[in-house]
């Protein structure tokens, strides 16, 4: 049976089971369970601190899991990616207070609180630096104001709590993350995995395309099909079906969601009618 790790809880559990549920697989539905077994699909699922996916993972007692790629950087343990799953997007980043003029060459010899010590000496290494990491496990972001550190380095979403704690970003970012599905990966290049495996991430994949995209259906002059085509090329080419009225004619086609808006208004403006857009559950380009 697949064994497969999932978060238990924060800010990618939801999500996570959410896309395994459009991919098909049972999910548990007491927030407090550990366990869950699929035996439709013959997958067990274990629900794990985010934190702790990639260890399990890495040490090969589970064969896949979805974690964080920053939590999955920061373990060490010897995973690689083998979907990218296109929520949970974060910035692993420096800050500092507001009114002070940071720059990472900064950074040398101070206070610097963090959840992901790994990460953070890693990249002082990489810019020639040594400072005094603290490691915290979360709530970062209120340390420099309770004496603790000079800086901080931390998981920045939307923003909010860092200007929320008179913070603000600086230098590069040190992660640029997302929820993956990873597998065990001994020199961290893309990981050797099952058949069985390879079907869970083909169908997380499926989801995480169908999320990409929206399926526009629209009425359209027959005489106009070239440009309205040109708009809406679809993956292959679009599905183009008569109407009743031979001067019209039905066409079909995925588009990208973000470029959704701005082509039905291309269409509208050409003189199609009836323009809809409808959600993808899955699919397989
Ligand atoms: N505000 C956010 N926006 C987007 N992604 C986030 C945000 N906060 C955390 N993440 C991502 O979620 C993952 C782990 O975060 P989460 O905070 O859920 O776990 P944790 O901090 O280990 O657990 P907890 O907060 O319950 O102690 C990381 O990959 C991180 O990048
Ligand atoms: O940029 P924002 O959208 O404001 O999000 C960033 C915050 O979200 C996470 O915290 P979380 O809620 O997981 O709490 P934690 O610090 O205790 O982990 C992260 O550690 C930041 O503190
Ligand atoms: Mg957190």
């Amino acid at each position: 049976m697949l064994k497969v790790a999932v978060p238990n809880k924060g800010t990618l559990s939801e999500p996570a089971a959410h896309m395994l549920r459009e991919a098909g697989y049972r999910q548990r539905s007491e927030s407090r369970d550990l366990t869950v077994i699929d035996t439709v699909n013959d997958v067990e699922f274990f629900f794990l601190r985010p934190k702790d996916v990639a260890v399990y993972v890495g040490s090969g007692e589970l064969d896949l899991g979805i974690t964080g790629r920053d939590l999955a950087r920061e373990s060490g343990a010897p995973v690689g990616e083998v979907v990218a799953l296109g929520f949970g997007q974060s910035s692993f980043r420096y800050a500092g207070p507001a009114d002070q003029d940071w720059h990472v060459a900064d950074l040398g010899g101070k206070r610097i609180a963090t959840a992901y010590p790994h990460l953070v000496r890693q990249d002082l290494a990489a810019h020639g630096l040594t400072a005094d990491v603290i490691r915290l496990d979360g709530a970062v972001e209120i340390s420099i104001q309770l004496g603790v550190a000079d800086a901080i380095a931390d998981v920045v979403g939307s923003g909010r709590t860092l200007r929320q704690h008179g913070l603000a970003a600086f230098g590069d970012v040190i992660c640029a993350s997302e929820a993956v599905l990873i597998g065990r990966s001994p020199d961290g290049a893309d990981p050797q995995v099952s058949a069985a495996a390879r079907q869970l991430a083909t169908r997380l994949q499926g989801v995480v395309f169908a999320q990409q995209y929206l399926m526009l259906d629209y009425d359209c002059p027959a005489e106009l099909l070239e440009r309205a085509t040109a708009i809406t090329p679809g993956l292959e080419s679009p599905t183009v079906a008569p109407l009743a009225d031979p001067n019209w004619v039905a066409v079909r086609a995925m588009v990208r969601r973000h470029q959704a808006n701005p082509v039905m208004d291309a269409l509208a403006e050409l003189g199609a009618k009836a323009v809809l857009a409808s959600d993808i559950r899955s699919c397989r380009l």
